[in-house]
């Protein structure tokens, strides 16, 4: 049994030097919901999500994050990156079951390779990532974050790399797998943010603003007319020009 996945909020603002990033902005991800990030590019999202994940050491951040259960996050959290960051030493079995080696855990070989079939690479489990193309390596990724089995889970962008069809596909394993966590998803993609999240953010250089997300409960139907429409207003919000 999992313990409850808490609310988190970050509040603060952040800079790199004398160059301001974001802030100040208070951002809430609802407890064992899906909360998508959007935004233009050079923003500050994926900094954002690494300062969730602590593993900024470049980034002057001043302000708060907080759990809603007051426990410290260290521990709970699976960070999948924007790049895939798979050990080129290591096989697709071997990545996938890396958080487990780090921990001097036991691997379960079982439900990697289990997991391995869900997204597809089932027969790729002995190649070395050099030998994967982009898609199956951010699919390997996506394994190796999803075999964490953490009650908060950050990812950066997980299915960019992905061709429409598998991205879908990648979309409903990760939505089902992640059901009940609290999740925060970076993403450029309009109907990515649609199908899936129940609350959605896009952060742009004037700060934060809150989306309506579309009725029902994610992964929605590709094709459901709500879903679709929504997925147009974000494209239009995310063209409109940059307030001064
Ligand atoms: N190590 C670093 N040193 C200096 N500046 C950095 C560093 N990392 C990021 N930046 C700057 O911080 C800003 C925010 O970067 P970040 O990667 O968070 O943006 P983003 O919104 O995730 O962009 P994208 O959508 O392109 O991934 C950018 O202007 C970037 O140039």
């Amino acid at each position: 049994m999992h313990p409850t996945p808490p609310e988190l909020v970050i509040e603060g603002s952040a800079r790199i030097g004398d160059t301001p990033i974001f802030g100040p902005l208070r951002l809430c991800m609802p407890a064992g919901r899906w909360t998508c990030l959007l935004g233009p590019s050079g923003v500050g999202k994926t900094t954002l999500l690494r300062l969730l994940a602590g593993v900024d050491d470049v980034t002057d951040f001043t302000g708060t994050i907080t759990a809603s259960d007051g426990l410290a996050l260290p521990g709970r959290m699976a960070l999948m990156a924007q790049g895939d960051l798979l050990m080129p030493w290591l096989d697709v079995l071997g990545n996938v079951t890396l958080g487990a080696r780090l921990r001097g855990a036991p691997r379960d070989k079982e439900r990697a390779l289990a997991m391995l079939n869900r997204v597809g690479l089932g027969e790729h489990a002995r190649k070395t990532p050099e030998a994967l193309s982009g898609g199956q390596r951010q699919r390997v990724a996506l394994a190796r974050t999803l075999m964490e089995d953490r009650p908060i889970v950050l990812l950066d962008e997980p299915f960019s790399a992905l061709d429409a069809r598998t991205r879908a596909q990648m979309q409903d394993l990760s939505a089902e797998h992640l059901m009940g966590r609290t999740v925060l998803m970076v993403t450029h993609d309009p109907a990515e943010a649609a199908r899936l999240g129940d609350a959605i953010h896009i952060l742009s250089e004037s700060g934060l603003t809150d989306f309506t997300p579309p009725q029902g409960a994610p992964p929605r139907p590709v094709d459901d007319t709500e879903t679709l429409a929504a997925q147009g207003r974000l494209l239009a919000l995310l063209r409109a020009p940059a307030m001064p």
